[in-house]
């Protein structure tokens, strides 16, 4: 159940199960169900109102007035349109609805509890505006809470974007599986709490449909992970070598400190003669070594894995650091300082990618390495793995992997505790730790964000970017007791 669905996909679902002999009608009944089972869990009895548009998200809306005034409920319903102009199953349960078809207007948002917007879903086909407009800036300025139906109207369900301004949620109920546009900034915002519930598709319809976008959840990577054997030793879990920068040097600290928490066997800082001894002295366990020695060092191929970039420092001598590198390729973490300093000559970074690759931008970095790829985030993290033979990890609130085959995952945790400084350096090693431990690159890169956002979210406030490596056994001690799922 990690498959997110594009709007596409879904309208393929519905009709493949109309197809095996589930009406319509059944699964718009079910819809609406499953929505009003939402609103009475959290509301008692009051005035609610349902505002439908002229498609079958407010066909869901007629069916919501219906058995939302059957349970007791008063219910007043706005539709955009004429109710003659209804088709299909939205016609249908507009026959069935007994109440009074209002046009809409602000005026029925007075003396309402509870706004159910059923405006638009997965047809969204232009810019929310001029009337309509006014009247969703109405309900978002009358504080009256706000249950969406599928999605926020006016958010697009496939990229997050507000098409003219969208309706701001405080429950998103939406059905058989999440859109992408439920958890990509600014729709994973407008939705509220995102609810997700089964109306009768089938499993198997889902993985016929073979959905390439999942949300980011242990099931996706638990398999891929490589739990140390009974007999195994510090070899088998793999030597990472992190290059550490010659004055920044807690970036690297904390990469190493991640690395090794999240299980590399053995850990070497490589780096300036002169700043190897504050790195000898951040952790007894690590080892240090000049960076004279690198490529030696990697001429062992029991060196099998590297984090470079942390506050290393940009420039030319780091692009041609990083070129030698990635001659080797070893299982490889690119971030901060290894991404910006490729910002004038990108396609050379693209061409020496050759083995197993991990880019971890932020917006910024992701900006200059990949200038001319726009659109949503998802979109541009599939289309930069694609361009650069890389897993490309876009941080933020909304974290998207993407890798090279069009496989993604989206993170679903919120964890803004992690906007402090440090916390990417953090992220880099725990991927780069995975990695050392043979964990395929996207696995790697969707559990090192994971972790990540789970520790962001166990710790909380007073979080700093040191307690993450910190809290790292607390959660893969779960995962390796079957919890979560
Ligand atoms: N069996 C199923 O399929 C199930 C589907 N289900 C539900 O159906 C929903 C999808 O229904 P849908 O395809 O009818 O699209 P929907 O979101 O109602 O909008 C289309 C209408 O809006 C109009 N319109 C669009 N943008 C506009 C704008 N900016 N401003 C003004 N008008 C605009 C557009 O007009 P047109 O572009 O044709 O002029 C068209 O009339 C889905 O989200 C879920 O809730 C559930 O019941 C489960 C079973
Ligand atoms: N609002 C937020 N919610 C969740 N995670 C966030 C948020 N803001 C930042 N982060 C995460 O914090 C980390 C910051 O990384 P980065 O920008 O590279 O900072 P630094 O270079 O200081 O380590 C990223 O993993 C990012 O996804
Ligand atoms: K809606």
């Amino acid at each position: 159940m990690f498959e997110v669905l594009t709007t596409e996909q879904m309208y393929e679902a519905d009709r493949r199960t109309i197809e095996a002999g589930t009406s319509g009608d059944v699964l718009m009944e079910n819809a609406g169900a499953s929505v009003v089972a939402e609103i009475v869990s959290r509301w008692t009895t009051r005035a609610a109102t349902v505002l439908c548009g002229p498609g079958n998200n407010g066909g869901d809306g007629f069916v919501i007035a219906r058995l939302l005034r059957n349970a007791g409920w008063s219910v007043r319903l706005g539709l955009l349109g004429d109710v003659e102009k209804l088709t299909g199953d939205a016609a249908l349960n507009a026959g069935r609805w007994e109440g009074a078809v209002e046009r809409l207007s602000p005026a029925l948002l007075v003396g309402a509890d509870l706004v159910v917007d059923c405006l638009f879903g997965a047809g969204l086909a232009r810019p929310i505006e001029g009337d309509l407009a006014s009247l969703v800036q109405a309900v978002n300025d009358s504080g009256v809470p706000v249950v969406a139906v599928d999605v926020p109207s006016g958010v697009d369900g496939n990229s997050g974007e507000v098409r003219g301004i969208s309706v701001k949620a405080n429950v998103t109920v939406t059905f058989c599986r999440p859109k992408p546009g439920h958890y990509l900034l600014p729709g994973r915002i407008l939705c509220g709490q995102v609810i997700v519930r089964d109306i009768g598709i089938a499993d198997q319809t889902i993985r016929d449909i073979r959905p390439m976008l999942v949300c980011n959840e242990p099931g996706v990577w638990r398999a891929g992970i490589n739990w140390p054997g009974v007999d195994g030793h510090k070899y088998h879990r793999g030597h990472l070598l992190v290059i550490g920068g010659a004055t920044m040097t807690g970036a690297g600290r904390l990469v190493a400190r991640a690395a090794r928490r999240a299980g590399a066997g053995l850990l070497t800082v490589v780096a300036e003669p002169a700043s190897l001894s504050v790195y000898a002295a951040d952790s007894p366990g690590i080892m240090t070594a000049p960076i004279a020695t690198l490529d030696d060092l990697l001429k062992d191929c029991r060196h099998n894995a590297l984090v470079i970039g942390p506050g290393f420092g940009v420039g030319d001598e780091t692009c041609s650091r990083i070129i030698t590198l990635l001659h080797y390729c070893r299982c490889t973490v690119l971030d901060a300082d290894a991404l910006t300093s490729f910002a004038e000559q990108p396609s050379t970074l693209f061409f020496a990618i050759q083995g197993p690759t991990v880019l971890t931008p932020h917006e910024g970095e992701f900006a200059r390495l990949f200038p001319d790829i726009e659109g949503d985030k998802l979109s541009r993290a599939r289309a930069a793995a694609k361009r650069s033979g890389a897993t490309v990890l876009i941080k933020g609130a909304d974290t998207v992997v993407a890798a090279p085959d069009g496989r993604a995952a989206i993170n679903t945790i919120d964890a803004p505790w992690l906007a402090t400084a440090g916390s990417g350096d953090v992220l880099a090693g725990i991927i780069g730790g995975l990695m050392a431990q043979g964990m395929e690159m996207f696995d790697a890169a969707c559990m090192g964000a994971w972790l990540h956002a789970r520790a962001g979210g166990d710790i909380g406030p007073g979080l700093i970017a040191e307690d993450i490596p910190h809290h790292l056994p607390v959660l893969l001690g779960q995962l390796w007791r079957g919890v979560p799922k």
